[in-house]
Order: structure tokens, then C-alpha cells, then sequence
């Protein structure tokens, strides 16, 4: 039997209006509010804790939930920016990767696109001296992903690219944003080609939002959502990061939605 799903693609299915937490969910047939409601959306702090406690009490390394935090993100956007569906010539996609984990999930996420057939450029301008983001960098580089060494006009964005991925901050951002980030976002607000932001879209106070920020076309939330994806506009708003022990779900009480199958994304 064909589903809605099957039916509608993601930008059109006649269930949904406007792109927030209350819309209709296409794919479960069932409200998303409810589902919605129940979700816990986190607090900066209660982010970081989750975090740690990923890596001191339940186990895991860095690179291994970046590794399927990215690809959940690769695959998110591939759900809501199908390949056949991009109206530039090429499959071209502009990843800006930032200076913490986030900006690692960034380059996870391109290389995973590169193998999903786009064409990913990255910028990636302040790199940590660290193995982890060297590997990652190398990775990209022995996957032919072109490296920008500065940040291209508003005008060649909308020339160039079909969507840019924002991996600039995620939960651990504070404060006023410095350079050369502060720049990089003042382009990013002037593009007219959509954003698909990880985990946070950057500039934004983790809890608070930001009024006069980036607003997304899509959000890929990591683990949980955070506070700031309540204000959050655009049309897709994505769950992805299927990592969480049972243990810890129940802890901070997270109420995850039920991932489809074997599915490593799920719509919100
Ligand atoms: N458990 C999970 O859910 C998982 C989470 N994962 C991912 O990790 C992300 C969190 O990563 P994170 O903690 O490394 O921090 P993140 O937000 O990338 O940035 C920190 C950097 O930004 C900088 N910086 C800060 N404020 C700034 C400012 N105002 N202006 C300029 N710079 C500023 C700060 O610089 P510093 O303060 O050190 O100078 C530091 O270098 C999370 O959102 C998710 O994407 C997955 O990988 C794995 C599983
Ligand atoms: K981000």
C-alpha cells in the first residue's frame, strides 16, 4: 500500500503548515505536537552533562558520536534536500565548520554527502590542533572535498551553492560572537540560499534563541533538542543522533520519540 509519505515528499505533504513544533508529522501519521510535548528540550548545562556522562559513564569516545551524529545529519539533509530536487547545476553544498565538536560533526557530515553523491565544499577556519579534528580534516581532503581559505560574498553563496550547512556552534557557545565567526554569520544572514544548521543554529543563545540571528531552513537536533529550537521557523526540523543508553534517556528524562525502523533521523 503506498504511504502519505510515499505519496508526498517532505516539502509538500498536504498535512503540514507552518514549519513549527505544532505541524502535523507526515511520516507517523500522527500529530507532532504530542510527540512534540513530550520531548524534553534541554538546557545548556543539562546538554553538557548529558555529554560528559556519554563519555564517563556510559563509555563512548568522541569520535565515535560525532561519527554518527554526522552521518545522522548527512542523512537528514539528504531527506529534506534530495539531490534531484536542488535547482543548481551541481549537487553543490557549502559546509562551515567551527572551532569545537560541533564544527567536527560538520566534517563528519561531508564526507558522508560526498559518498551520498553532493558535492560538498567546506570552510573550516580555525582548527584545533588536535588528532581528532586532523584526522577528520584528512579525511575530507582524501575524499577530494575542496577546502575554501576564506569566506566567499552573500552574492557567490547564492551563485555557487545549493544550500549551506552551518557547523559553526553548537551547545557549548557563549557570549558575543568573535572573529572570524562574526563575519562568517554577517554573510550567512545577507544569502538567500537556505541553511541547514547542526545541532544549534549558530550566533543563537542555546536557551534564548536570537531574535536577529540566522534563521535556518532546517535543524538537525543532536541527542535532544535544545531550549532554542522552540523558536526555531524553518521548514524541517529534524531529530538525529540515535546514540542515547536506555539509562540515560531515563535520567534526565528525555521522552525520545520512537525512531522509525532502523532509520537514524526522525522529522519532528
Ligand atoms: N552528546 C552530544 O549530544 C554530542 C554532541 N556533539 C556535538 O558537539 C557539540 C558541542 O561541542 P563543543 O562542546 O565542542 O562546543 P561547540 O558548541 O562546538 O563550540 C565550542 C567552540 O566554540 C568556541 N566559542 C564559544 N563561544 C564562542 C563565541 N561567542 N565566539 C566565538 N567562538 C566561540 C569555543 O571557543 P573557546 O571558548 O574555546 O575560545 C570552542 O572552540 C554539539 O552541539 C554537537 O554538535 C557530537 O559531536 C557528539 C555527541
Ligand atoms: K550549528
Amino acid at each position: 500500500m503506498l504511504s502519505v509519505r510515499t505519496l508526498f515528499g517532505i516539502g509538500t505533504c498536504p498535512l503540514a503548515t507552518a514549519a513549527n513544533i505544532h505541524k502535523t508529522d507526515c511520516f507517523n501519521s500522527r500529530p507532532a505536537s504530542t510527540m512534540a510535548q513530550t520531548i524534553k528540550y534541554l538546557g545548556q548545562e543539562e546538554a553538557q552533562h548529558i555529554d560528559e556522562e556519554l563519555f564517563s559513564e556510559y563509555g563512548f569516545s568522541v569520535d565515535q558520536l560525532m561519527e554518527l551524529a554526522g552521518l545522522s545529519c548527512a542523512t537528514a539533509i539528504t531527506r529534506a534536500y534530495p539531490i534531484t530536487s536542488l535547482v543548481k547545476g551541481r549537487p553543490s553544498l557549502l559546509v562551515i565548520c567551527g572551532p569545537g565538536n560541533n564544527g567536527g560533526d560538520g566534517l563528519v557530515c561531508a564526507r558522508h554527502l560526498k559518498l551520498f553523491g553532493y558535492e560538498p565544499t567546506i570552510l573550516y577556519p580555525k582548527r584545533p590542533n588536535k588528532p581528532l579534528f586532523q584526522g577528520l580534516t584528512t579525511q575530507c581532503q582524501k575524499m577530494e572535498i575542496p577546502f575554501l581559505t576564506e569566506m566567499p560574498e552573500a552574492e557567490v553563496i547564492e551563485e555557487a551553492y545549493n544550500l549551506v550547512i552551518d557547523a559553526i556552534f553548537g551547545f557549548s557557545f557563549k557570549g558575543a560572537v568573535r572573529e572570524p565567526f562574526d563575519s562568517i554569520l554577517d554573510v550567512l544572514k545577507k544569502t538567500t540560499v537556505p541553511i541547514a544548521s547542526v545541532d544549534i543554529p549558530s550566533g543563537w543563545d542555546v536557551e534564548q534563541g536570537s531574535a536577529d540571528g540566522l534563521q535556518p531552513d532546517m535543524l538537525i537536533s543532536l541527542t535532544a533538542p535544545k531550549k532554542s529550537a522552540l523558536l526555531f521557523r524553518g521548514r524541517y526540523h529534524f531529530l538525529g543522533g540515535r546514540f542515547v543508553p536506555p539509562g540515560l534517556e531515563r535520567k534526565y528524562q528525555l521522552n525520545l520519540p520512537q525512531y522509525p525502523g532502523t532509520d537514524c533521523v526522525l522529522q519532528l
